[in-house]
């Protein structure tokens, strides 16, 4: 992986003098066919292999092979990135931000257990490697970084920003998260008191009465008018300018939100939500102001909480637009337990008939969500990352029997930031028998959302610089286009995955993680990765 600039002032709330680092040094070349390289481009035409099945006349299934062939391209200059956060001073926006300091001056700092030094662990594109092929002489696996399958930029190199409706400057706030070692703060502190949030969009009846008192920091101005929109956009624009950046990928970590309740004539199109972000009806939320700020500038947006963000009037405007947008809400601990758990059980035949998961969080994000309304958007997005699983099983399940499903956070302020996931797992095995499983999990919440958010980064800004088209039957070439609006490749870091309409979702950890690693390989002109190994079987 290409050494990365350790002078870099890469963080600011606008005086960032971050060098973005030169293309990294590409760690390995395809030699084949059908993969160019350019100075400025890696040029691939992959054949995309899939198993059409239809029923004949007896019903029977009939299963044909199906061939699609597409062009992809990939830009390989790495741009100068930025991140603004919406609620850059709370626990996740605080700590994130000190993580990719302490990575960037490899900073080492003392605790109980001695000495330790910055990491990226958590981060599946920085913390993961993905099997690039087998030697040609040995047949070993041979395993490469992530980040190194694209050219992708380095999360030292990016330059943070942000909004927030508490106006506390992050060294405090980071003090208030009580997420981080005191010999750690000290190391960061001067930087982070340096940097203060942006005033943001504050609709009190979006989220718990209990954050009033934090909000200090709030845009003026009519709600009835696209004037908090605008101001979004000039945030973007002015934090671009001051940085000097080529882009920048906008995220909410900001409290969860109520679900905004869809009317018809308000948030079902992009013209009506448009509307009614101009006559400010109350259903339009902070959150999807920003998303339609970030949609109008063209600024990869991305909901990293569970609420319901992007309307349909949102997901329509974006595909107008052409700007990328991604969701729902972190999956962080707990529920990416549960989407890997429950996949290895009914996978392996074995019928899961109850999940109770409990949840004791003391932050504040514990303490919004101690509100019903805020509970609920959370409750939703914890409990549907079975579905798609349990629907895949008819052997199991019959049509529309599922397992019953509880999920219950209470607000404990004594473990802060380091939340308790108590679950069970109950489930029928052969011969009348059961199995229980149960799981008791210390998640430390930011720490485990603060690699999600650099990934989410990194994913959505690679996926700007990718291009495919599919080559018609005419032989006429296609224009380059980019891939659809909602970026479901990011379903991966989140726990109610955003899909284009009509499109299913997938909430199977493994399949996840497998669509990130295939789509790379397509763009680099290698075949999926399938683990059948024939070459140690089949000699
Ligand atoms: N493991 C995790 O921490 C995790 C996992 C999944 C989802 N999430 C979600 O991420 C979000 C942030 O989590 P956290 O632990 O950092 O919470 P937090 O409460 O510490 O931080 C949220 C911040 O958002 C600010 N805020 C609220 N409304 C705002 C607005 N309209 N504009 C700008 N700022 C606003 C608050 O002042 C606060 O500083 C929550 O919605 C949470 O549910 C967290
Ligand atoms: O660990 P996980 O299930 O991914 O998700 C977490 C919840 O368990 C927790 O209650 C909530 O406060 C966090 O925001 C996060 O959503």
């Amino acid at each position: 992986m290409a050494p990365h600039a350790e002078e870099s002032n890469g963080l600011a709330n606008g005086n960032g003098n971050g060098v973005a680092t030169s293309a990294a040094q590409d760690l390995f070349v395809v030699d084949a066919p059908n993969v160019q390289y350019t100075d400025d481009f890696i040029k691939t035409k992959y054949t995309y292999r899939t198993t059409a099945v239809s029923q004949n006349a007896d019903g029977k299934y009939v299963a044909a092979p199906k061939e699609t062939l597409y062009d992809f391209k990939v830009d390989r200059k790495i741009p100068k990135l930025g991140v603004m956060l919406v609620g850059w001073g709370g626990n996740n926006g605080t700590t994130v931000t000190a993580g990719l300091i302490a990575n960037r001056r490899n900073l080492v700092w003392e605790t109980k257990q001695g000495k330790r030094a910055a990491n990226y662990y958590g981060s599946v594109i920085m913390g993961s490697t993905t099997k690039l092929g087998v030697d040609s002489k040995t047949g070993k696996e041979i395993n490469i970084p992530f980040h190194d399958l694209l050219p992708m930029v380095h999360p030292n190199d990016l330059v943070v920003g942000g909004w927030d409706i508490s106006g506390m400057n992050l060294a405090d706030a980071m003090d208030r998260a009580k997420v981080l070692e005191p010999s750690l703060k000290s190391l960061v502190r001067k930087e982070l008191a340096t940097m203060t949030p942006l005033p943001s969009v504050y609709y009190p009846d979006f989220i718990a009465a209990n954050q009033e008192e934090r909000a200090d920091n709030v845009l003026s101005g009519n709600k009835a008018s696209m004037a908090h929109v605008e101001q979004i956009r000039k945030d973007i624009q002015e934090f671009k300018t001051a940085n000097n950046l080529d882009r920048v990928v906008v995220q909410w970590t900001a409290n969860t939100e109520r679900y905004a309740d869809i009317i018809e004539g308000v948030n079902d199109t992009a013209d009506n939500l448009l509307k009614s972000i101009e006559s400010g009806h109350e259903e339009v939320s902070p959150s999807t102001v920003f998303a339609v700020a970030c949609i109008l500038e063209k600024a990869p947006f991305i909901n990293g909480s569970p609420q319901n963000t992007f309307v349909p009037g949102a997901i329509e405007l974006a595909d107008k637009h052409g700007a990328f947008i991604g969701g729902d809400d972190f999956k962080s601990g707990q529920t990416k337990m549960k989407s890997a758990l429950v996949d290895f059980l009914i996978s392996a035949g074995i019928k899961l008939t109850s999940i109770a998961s409990y949840n004791h969080l003391g932050n504040n994000d514990g303490m919004n969500l101690s509100s019903h309304k805020q509970f609920r958007s959370k409750e939703i997005s914890k409990s549907n990352v079975v579905d798609d699983m349990v629907a895949a099983n008819t052997v199991l399940y019959k049509e529309g029997e599922h397992p019953d499903h509880t999920v219950v956070i209470k607000y404990m302020p004594a473990v802060g930031d380091d939340k308790r996931a108590l679950d069970e797992y109950y489930a029928e095995i052969f011969l009348g028998g059961h199995q229980t499983i149960s799981i008791f999990n210390v998640c430390e919440d930011s720490l485990l959302a603060s690699p999600l958010i650099i990934d989410l980064v990194l994913v959505a800004e690679i996926m700007t610089r990718i291009e495919w088209k599919a080559h018609s039957a005419d032989g006429a070439d296609a224009k380059y286009a980019g891939f659809h609006s909602v970026l479901s490749i990011l379903s991966y870091m989140l726990k109610a995955p955003l899909t284009p309409p009509g499109t299913p979702v997938i909430n199977s950890l493994a399949k996840q993680r497998a669509a990130i690693t295939n789509i790379f390989r397509a763009c680099v002109g290698l075949e999926p990765e399938n683990d059948m190994t024939l070459e140690h079987k089949l000699f």
